[in-house]
């Protein structure tokens, strides 16, 4: 049953091999929104100016703070993601996250970041019209699949890897990358999402936001930054270190930094993540695989793999792979 689903997995998860990368887009950098109720993201799509143009569907998921929604555009049936952010009780930090969301959403523009449409805040809530990844997200399909094959995770990697490098040289750290929020549409595209808590980096040490994120997929600099220069660190090495755990993840079957059924508590996972020397490598990982992860997962920063050397890296760029069973 396990090989049917993985070999079905195979066949319905396409991986894009990417093009060589776009230019980078900076046309919004300069043009900032009005701060009118309705900032439109991408100038060229009209179709959505209003929310009471959309339908909602379904729910799609929920994240912290917000719920995103499968929505029609009642005129011209297109189908879109719609993440609705509530700020209950005027809460300060949400309201923070979201501004940030959208500042960021505003200036990318890239096939491997998920597309935001168009931006509508108000006094309650902010909402996000955004691609809809019919596929949902690789936490969905890790639920269902348990463990993916090896040459679905490259295909995943060097997906994120094209994200990332697009983002870091627009100076974005996205801060959080595990598979919650990196989605899948139909065509089994993997896109990065999500910039709740990414930021620009405008010095090194100014801009230093340790306890932001989802912590199970923190490095070491941002979880204990004294142990570990976390302070001297601009960010980017964190969103490699948050792909390595994704990746082997993807081969494991489960968090793979702590043992089955061991609960994630911050004791837990500072030990895990700081302390623990050994990296558990599943038996029938490839030498390409364990390279790979052992270069994402070095504790220092300032020796871990870089997106450049990444995506250079054997294991994204193999053609087909049956080593794996
Ligand atoms: N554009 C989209 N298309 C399809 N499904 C989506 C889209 N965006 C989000 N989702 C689904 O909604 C879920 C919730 O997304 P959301 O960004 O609100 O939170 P999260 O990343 O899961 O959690 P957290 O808020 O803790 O980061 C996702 O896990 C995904 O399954």
């Amino acid at each position: 049953m396990t090989l049917v689903r993985k070999r079905r997995l195979q066949q319905a998860l396409k991986l894009c091999l990417p093009p060589s990368l776009p230019p980078l887009d900076f046309r919004h950098e300069t043009h900032p929104p009005p701060s009118a109720s309705l900032s439109a993201i991408s100038p060229e799509y009209h179709g959505i100016e209003d929310l009471s143009d959309l339908e909602k569907l379904a729910v799609l998921g929920r994240g912290n703070g917000g719920t995103v929604y499968k929505v029609r555009h009642t005129r011209t049936t297109s189908i879109f993601a719609l993440k609705v952010l509530r700020f209950y009780h005027n809460t300060t930090n949400i309201r923070q996250h979201a501004a940030r969301e959208a500042e960021i959403f505003k200036r990318v523009d890239s096939p491997y970041i998920v597309r935001c449409y168009a931006v509508f805040d108000s006094e309650d809530d902010l909402c996000f019209v955004m691609e809809h990844m019919e596929r949902g997200s690789l936490h969905d399909v890790l639920f269902v699949n348990k463990i993916l094959p090896e040459d679905v995770i490259s295909g995943v990697a060097l997906c994120v890897l094209h994200g990332l490098k697009y983002l870091h040289r627009m100076q974005i750290v996205h801060g959080d990358i595990k598979p919650s929020n990196l989605l899948i549409n139909s065509k089994g595209d993997v896109k990065i999402a999500d910039f709740g808590v990414s930021r620009v980096v405008v010095g090194k040490r100014d801009a230093y936001e340790a306890f932001m994120g989802t912590c199970a997929y923190m490095s070491p600099e941002r979880f204990d930054p004294e142990g570990w220069d976390g302070y001297n660190a601009d960010g980017f090495a964190g969103d490699v270190w948050s792909l390595g755990v994704v990746v082997l993840e993807c081969l494991v079957g489960h968090y793979p930094l702590i043992g089955v059924g061991e609960k994630p508590d911050w004791a837990t996972l500072v030990c895990a993540i700081c302390f623990q020397e050994r990296l558990e490598m599943p038996e029938n990982a490839s030498p390409d695989f364990r390279s790979f992860v052992s270069k994402c997962l070095v504790k220092d920063w300032s020796k871990r793999g870089t997106v450049d050397e990444l995506i250079d890296h054997p294991f994204v760029n193999r053609t087909y792979l049956g080593s794996h069973q």
